[in-house]
């Protein structure tokens, strides 16, 4: 349950999410609703808000910017919040969302489709009990997005995290998540 005030605007009014592990979830809504806000409540990255969140200690989130950082390499980048995997491991992590052989690039050298992929890699390296995805196949080709939704997908049916996703696209909304949960 939250309310988040900036100044005069008042978002997430009466608002109450319900997540269970191994149940996904979108949470749509016009621009401007709180979808953004509500994921960064969720992580605990924004304390300034009326209410209360809990959630599990293992966290993997994508923001709507790739979020990379920028002297090292995609492969660098994962293994950094994923220090227990190995190169074999961070290979096949890059692998599973189409980017094989790419790990050794600095983020100024991809795409922003591919930094985004990289990031979603990185999130579910983790291992994550909840994973919160802020628009994650935006600007992904068709390809590349349906790839990296069937890494999401491989994730939740093998782990079994509670995911809070925004989205507006139909294919996220009948594939990946049991539930829609608008914001008005
Ligand atoms: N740091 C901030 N300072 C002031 N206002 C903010 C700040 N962050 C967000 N807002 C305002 O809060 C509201 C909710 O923003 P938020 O980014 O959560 O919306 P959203 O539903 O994710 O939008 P979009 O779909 O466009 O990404 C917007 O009116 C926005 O202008």
């Amino acid at each position: 349950m939250a309310e988040k005030r900036f100044g005069q605007r008042v978002v997430l009014a009466g608002f109450r999410l319900d997540v269970a592990p191994g149940e996904a979830v979108a949470v749509t809504g016009p621009s401007g609703c709180g979808k953004s806000t509500l994921l960064r409540i969720l992580a605990g990255l924004d304390h300034a808000f009326t209410g209360w969140a809990e959630r599990p200690e293992r966290l993997g989130m994508v923001f709507q910017e790739p979020r990379l950082l920028p002297w090292m390499s995609a492969s660098a980048n994962i293994a950094l919040v994923a220090p227990f995997l190995s190169p074999a491991g961070i290979e096949a992590a890059l692998a599973a969302v189409g980017l094989a052989g790419e790990g050794h690039k600095l983020p100024g050298r991809l795409s922003l489709g591919m930094a985004r992929r990289v990031a979603v890699a990185r999130a579910l390296a983790v291992r994550p009990a909840a994973l919160l995805l802020d628009e994650p196949f935006v600007s992904l080709d068709e390809d590349s997005a349906r790839a990296t939704r069937a890494a999401v997908m491989a994730y939740c049916a093998e782990h079994r995290p509670a995911l809070v996703m925004v989205s507006h696209n139909p294919a996220d909304l009948d594939g990946l998540v049991q539930r829609v949960v608008p914001i008005p």
